[in-house]
């Protein structure tokens, strides 16, 4: 089993305890009552190179990261530091996240917000646009293309953003076809859990232009930002070195500076 398969595996568990609690149809009605979704693409699409700064507290590679205490004081340091969205782990076994984490993001900052989670249901979903976020993860590497396709559809049909995440070259031929306008290449191998930096350069040129990329995982400061916006990355989306460090607001305002810069991402 590798390590997507035992998440996933956890993940249904935990779904199948929501859906028994919360039927769909409550959260469709719920969903009506949230206010409408950010437009993400047009907020990533307005910076240079935009920072996505994520709220992040343990991993499988890395084990606790960080307590936490507060995720909408730690979103608010990133939304104050310039970051163009949050990202909200809300998977609860490998990574320590909830949606009570997403709700207090939410409520803490106007800047979109991303649900990233290991979604396989339409259910997920509707319950993260319940929950106010204005964009969600999907993973290619976990959906068969059908599956991929509907969610995709879905998320769009509430006026979300799916940031659709891919880790080689059939991972974004797939996400291609099945229309994604906003692709994560996630520089981390699910297998051994390395980040391996050359995958974004190596399946950036795969992708169209007019389709936002954004480089995921690694990225401890200025330098790998850089790298990534040279590699042609229009965002990148940063974690454990924001979460860890001892000023994340300063970690995530570095990596906006780098990101701002004029002579970042010349000549695109
Ligand atoms: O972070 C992990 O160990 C991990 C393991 C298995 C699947 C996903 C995992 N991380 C999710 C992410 O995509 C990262 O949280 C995100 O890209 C930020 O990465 P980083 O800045 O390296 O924390």
């Amino acid at each position: 089993m590798t390590v997507l398969d035992d998440i996933i595996a956890g993940v249904r568990v935990d779904l199948a305890e929501r859906e028994s609690r919360t039927p769909l149809d409550v959260l469709k009605q719920r969903v009506e009552r949230v206010p409408d979704p950010r437009d993400a693409l047009a907020v990533l699409r307005a910076r240079r190179v935009a920072v996505i700064a994520e709220v992040k507290r343990r991993s499988p590679s890395k084990g606790e990261l960080a307590g936490i205490p507060d995720p909408g004081a730690l979103a608010g340091l990133y939304e104050a530091a310039g970051a163009a969205a949050v990202s909200v782990l809300t998977e609860r076994r490998r990574f320590g996240g909830s949606l009570a984490d997403l709700d207090a993001v939410r409520v803490a900052v106007d800047v979109p917000v991303l649900r990233k989670d290991f979604i396989v249901s339409p259910y997920q979903i509707f319950e993260a646009r319940a929950h106010g976020a204005d964009l969600v993860l999907l993973i290619v590497a976990a959906l068969e293309q059908p599956r991929l396709v509907g969610l995709l559809e879905r998320a769009e049909s509430l006026g979300m953003t799916a940031l659709v995440e891919v880790h080689d070259e059939e991972e974004t031929e797939r996400a291609l076809d099945a229309g994604a306008k906003l692709i994560g290449v996630n520089a981390r191998d699910l297998k051994t859990l390395q980040v391996k930096p050359e995958t974004f350069a190596r399946l950036a040129p795969l992708v169209p232009a007019g389709i936002l990329k954004v480089a995921e995982s690694g990225i401890r400061g200025p330098h790998d930002l850089l790298g990534y916006a040279e590699a042609g990355a229009d965002a990148v989306l940063v974690g454990e070195a924001a979460v860890s460090g001892p000023d994340p607001r300063q970690t995530v305002a570095d990596l906006v500076a780098a990101g701002a810069h004029p002579a970042t991402k010349v000549g695109r």
